[in-house]
C-alpha cells in the first residue's frame, strides 16, 4: 500500500465501488478500490481493457457517481457533493485525454483560454495566464496556430496547457500518449515530469503502456476486474520479481514454442548473488550446463537496474540442476518451456 500522512495527501480514494445495472445485468466496474496519492507525486494506474480504469477516472472527476466509497481531495469527500459545490470541486482536477479534442475554429491560445472563459476570468487575466501556459508547454511561437497546423504532440501540449489553465491541484491523464509515436511520447512524458517538478502538481496517469509507468511514475496501482490487484512504489515493485507488476512493467518477448526448455529469471533483485546476463550464463556453464540467452529486457527503472532474462538450455535433462543453481543465486527462476 502507498501510505502517507493525510497532510501530504493530494488524493485519497477509499473503498470506491461502482456497480452498473444495465437492464438487469449487474456489472461491478469498481470493487472497493483504495489508493492514496501524496502531493507532487506521479501515480500510474494500469490494467487490461475492462479493468475499470475509465470508470475510476470518471468517478474521480465527478462525471460518474460511485455506488459507495469516498474520493477525498484536499480533505473533502467530493462524492458527497452536488450541484455548484461539485462543479467547484471538479475544478481541482485538470484532465488530459488521449486526443486533445481541440476546437478547430480556435487558435492554440484560444483553446487554452476556453476553460478560463467558462470560469468567468476577465480578458486581461486570461491573456496573461495563456501567455504563461504557452511558455510552460513550449508553444509560445505557436500561439496563433490552429489545431490543423500543429503536430499530434503539439496538440497534446495544448491539451495539457488547457487542463492546467485554472490551476488545478491534480492532473488526471487518461491514456495521454496512446495516440502518439515513441519519440513524441517521450517528449510528452518529459513535459509531465517537468510540470510536476516546477509546479509541484500531483499527476494521476491511466495507461496501458508499461513504458509510461517505467519512465515517470513514483507509484503504481494495478487494477484487475475492478479491484486493486497490486499497489506500491515503483522502486519497490520493480525490484521484486514475485509481483505481477514486475511482469507487467518489464515485458519479455515470448519466443516460439519449439520444444526447447527455457528458464525465466529476474535481474536486479537486491538479494541476487549474480547481477549480469553474462554472469548468469557463466554460472550455468561453470557447472557444465550448456545455456544461451533467448531473450532479455534490462532497464534502469526508478534508479535501479532491473530486468528479465530467458535462458535457453541445450539439454532438457539439465533443467532441474539449472533451476536449483539459479534458485541458489536468488534469481527466481521459472520454467517457461
Ligand atoms: N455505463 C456502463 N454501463 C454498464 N457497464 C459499464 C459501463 N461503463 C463501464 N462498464 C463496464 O465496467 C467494466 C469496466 O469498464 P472500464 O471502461 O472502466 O474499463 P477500462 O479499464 O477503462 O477499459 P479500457 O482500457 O478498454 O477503456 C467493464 O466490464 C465495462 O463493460
Amino acid at each position: 500500500m502507498v501510505e502517507q500522512s493525510s497532510a501530504g495527501t493530494a488524493l485519497a480514494v477509499r473503498d470506491l465501488t461502482k456497480v452498473f445495472d444495465a437492464r438487469g445485468t449487474r456489472v461491478t466496474a469498481l470493487d472497493a478500490v483504495s489508493l492514496t496519492v501524496p502531493r507532487g507525486e506521479i501515480h500510474g494506474i494500469v490494467g487490461r481493457s475492462g479493468a475499470g480504469k475509465s470508470t475510476l477516472i470518471r468517478c474521480l472527476t465527478g462525471l460518474e457517481s460511485p455506488t459507495s466509497g469516498e474520493v477525498v481531495v484536499a480533505g473533502e469527500d467530493i462524492t458527497a457533493l452536488r450541484g455548484a459545490e461539485l462543479r467547484a470541486a471538479r475544478r481541482r482536477f485538470g484532465v488530459v485525454y488521449q486526443h486533445a479534442n481541440l476546437l478547430d475554429s480556435r487558435t492554440a491560445a484560444d483553446n487554452i483560454a476556453l476553460p478560463l472563459e467558462v470560469a468567468g476570468w476577465d480578458k486581461a487575466d486570461r491573456d496573461a495566464r495563456v501567455t504563461e501556459l504557452l511558455d510552460l508547454v513550449g508553444l509560445t511561437d505557436r500561439a496563433g496556430n490552429h489545431p490543423g497546423q500543429l503536430s499530434g504532440g503539439q496538440q497534446q501540449r495544448v491539451g495539457i496547457a488547457r487542463a492546467l489553465a485554472a490551476r488545478p491541484e491534480i492532473l488526471l491523464c487518461d491514456e495521454p500518449t496512446s495516440a502518439l509515436d515513441a519519440a513524441t511520447t517521450g517528449s510528452i512524458l518529459a513535459l509531465l515530469r517537468e510540470l510536476r517538478d516546477r509546479l509541484g502538481i500531483t499527476v494521476v496517469i491511466i495507461t496501458h503502456e508499461p513504458s509510461v509507468v517505467r519512465e515517470i511514475c513514483d507509484a503504481v496501482t494495478l487494477l484487475g476486474d475492478g479491484a486493486v490487484v497490486e499497489q506500491g512504489r515503483l522502486s519497490e515493485v520493480i525490484a521484486d520479481p514475485t509481483t505481477r507488476l514486475h511482469r507487467e512493467l518489464i515485458p519479455l518477448v515470448e519466443p516460439a514454442t519449439d520444444g526447447l526448455v527455457r528458464l525465466q529469471v529476474a535481474l536486479g533483485h537486491p538479494d541476487s548473488t549474480v547481477g549480469s546476463i553474462d554472469g548468469i550464463i557463466a554460472l550455468l556453464r561453470h557447472e557444465g550446463i550448456e545455456a544461451d540467452v533467448a531473450a532479455a529486457t534490462v532497464e534502469t527503472i526508478a534508479g535501479r537496474r532491473v530486468g528479465r532474462l530467458l535462458v535457453e538450455l541445450a539439454d532438457a535433462t539439465t533443467t532441474d540442476r539449472a533451476r536449483d543453481l539459479l534458485e541458489q543465486a536468488r534469481l527466481h527462476p521459472e520454467v517457461a518451456a
